[in-house]
């Protein structure tokens, strides 16, 4: 590697005072001038938009993923809209559930148990562990019921902490091995004298699995009582910092199975997750979050009832129906709760410094810790970033290998200056590099070349990076016209255009924040405290 260049020579504390705001204006030439609202753009998950790109243990919701051309394995009519989707009224569910478990072979508990699964994914995939971690499921006497205790099982294993209610116990095998299972797992049983009147008081989500589509009449005691303080639960959740929320199974219980909640005085969920095709009720529904579980249709009975539902993205157990709810950006805020950062902690050698975190980083397990941003302007002046892996750091600076026909690239030529960040989730830390760029030697390049596998030596030959080319067909046989050419084993030659760059550090920069910070000299911003931090004479 090469020397360092442009070291900085003096100790700058710096404290953040004040909250900038930057709009990124984008020409109205920009590619970006598309037609689409903001609103659409800026749909994002309960977990965060930036979670969504940032956060590296965070699943999107399955309905947010991308699904086309993906293998269905039933012959749904997939349809995204809400107002076009199936519903089935009382008697065709009862009948759709007839033909399951007659004709087709299935049994209750099987079915049973990938309902349960379907919906605690449902609820994993909304709710994070975080803040929903109590969770009371109150069953009710029939296969409802028994879907509940299904999802408690699942939710104990996702990392949740179940409770049950279940006052109108079966004995039938299927339901005393359900609740054995309970059992087994140390999943408290509570009767309704054990529950608070106000469940929010020590329940995060309360799972509805009391009644299901054979439900009529007006509900009968005890569940009259328990339907009763989920409607209450509404008048708490007015006053109460952080609202506990309800995720009904099928049906909101008490509610009419076709025609909803026809008094408008019924429980008001906030996810409902019907199972195999939502029964008429589900019209009515007005919470945030209607999924479609029990992945289980087939064909026969799509075309039988000539159901119209979404398709379920790849493996997902659960799909949304109609479009998760726009969330206020301005309003997303994190806790950040780590180790106090004390400066007298912090290594007079940057590298030295960046190796403790790194090996922070390691010990965390966190995800692909080597990627950064990489920021570089060229003679125009206008910066632009792109992650980036880094491939080694030592003192002569922190390496990364692209090709040099890529923008990156073609930008360091014309301005070597750069810089570097790095973002660790889970740490509340980042680092940020500045400085000058140079390449590294060939003979670096070269070995650092050959250490790749053969897929991406032959990868980065057939594609010449930021080259117009007619299309993906093209770099398909371009590789494969070059797998064919080194099938033998032969040392793949490095391109000429492909190599590194040792980011040379001139400034090195630690900003972390924390929320319980002793020190009088870190200023608050809202819940958390900036310290930027940068590194002194190295
Ligand atoms: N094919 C599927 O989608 C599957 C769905 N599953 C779940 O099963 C329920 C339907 O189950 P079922 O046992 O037929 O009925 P319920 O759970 O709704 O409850 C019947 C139970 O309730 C009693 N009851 C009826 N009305 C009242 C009332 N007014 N007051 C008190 N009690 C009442 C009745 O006597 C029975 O004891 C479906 O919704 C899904 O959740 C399967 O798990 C898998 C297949
Ligand atoms: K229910």
């Amino acid at each position: 590697m090469l020397p360092l260049l442009g070291k900085t020579k003096t100790m700058i504390l710096t404290y953040s005072s004040s909250f900038i705001t930057h709009l990124l204006a984008l020409p109205p030439t920009s590619a970006s001038t598309s037609t689409r609202p903001v609103s659409s753009l800026l749909h994002r998950s309960p977990q965060g938009f930036f979670g969504s790109i940032l956060r590296y243990k965070l699943r999107g919701y399955c309905s947010s993923r991308v699904n086309r051309g993906e293998f269905m394995a039933s012959n749904i009519k997939v349809v995204q809209n809400p107002d076009s989707i199936s519903y089935l009224n009382q008697r065709e569910a009862a009948e759709v559930d007839e033909i399951l478990m007659g004709p087709l072979g299935f049994s209750v508990d099987q079915l049973m148990e990938l309902a349960g699964l379907s919906v605690a994914t449902a609820i994993a995939e909304v709710y994070n562990l975080k803040d929903y971690n109590r969770v009371l499921t109150i069953c009710g006497p029939g296969n409802n019921g028994g879907d509940g205790l299904v999802v408690a099982r699942h939710l104990y294993h996702f990392g949740y902490k179940p409770f049950v209610c279940y006052p109108k116990r079966t004995a039938k095998p299927l339901y005393t091995g359900l609740v054995t299972q309970l059992e087994s797992l140390g999943i408290p049983f509570l009767s309704v004298d054990d529950l608070p009147m106000n469940l929010s008081e020590d329940f995060n989500i309360l799972v509805d699995a009391m009644f299901g589509f054979s439900f009529h009449g007006t509900p009968r005691a005890p569940f009259d009582d328990l339907i009763q303080r989920l409607v209450n639960l509404q008048n708490y959740n007015e006053i109460n910092k952080k609202p506990s929320v309800i995720a009904s199974i099928d049906i909101p219980s008490g509610w009419h199975v076709e025609e909803g909640d026809t008094n408008g005085d019924g429980i008001k969920p906030d996810m409902l997750v019907s199972l195999t095709a939502p029964k008429l009720c589900a019209k009515k529904f007005c919470g945030s979050h209607h999924f479609l579980g029990g992945r289980f249709v087939p064909p026969s009975i799509v075309d039988k009832f000539n159901l119209h539902l979404p398709s379920y993205p790849g493996s997902c157990m659960c799909v949304r129906i109609g479009k998760a709810p726009q969330i206020d950006i301005s309003s997303m805020r994190e806790n950040y709760i780590s180790p106090e950062f004390r400066e007298e902690e912090v290594d007079p050698d940057p590298f030295l410094q960046f190796q403790k975190w790194f090996d922070d980083v390691m010990a965390a397990g966190l995800k692909e810790p080597n990627a950064m941003a990489l920021c570089t302007a060229g003679k125009d002046g206008k910066p632009s970033s792109r992650m980036v892996l880094l491939k080694g750091f030592d003192k002569d600076g922190f390496v990364w290998y692209t090709n040099y026909g890529s923008r990156k690239a073609k930008d360091l030529s014309e301005n070597a200056n750069a810089s570097l960040l790095f973002y660790w989730d889970g740490l509340n830390r980042q680092v940020r590099i500045e400085g000058s760029v140079q390449k590294v030697s060939e003979e670096e390049s070269e070995h650092y070349f050959h250490s790749r596998p053969r897929g991406s030596q032959i990868g980065a030959i057939a594609s010449k990076q930021s080259t117009v080319i007619p299309g993906r067909d093209f770099l398909h046989q371009e590789y494969k016209d070059l797998e064919a050419k080194f099938s033998d084993g032969a040392l793949i030659p490095k391109p000429e255009y492909w190599g590194g760059h040792p980011g040379c550090m001139i400034g090195y920069v630690i900003f972390l924040k924390k929320v319980d910070g002793k020190s009088d000299v870190w200023l608050h911003d809202y819940h958390s405290l900036h310290h930027h931090y940068k590194i002194p004479k190295f």
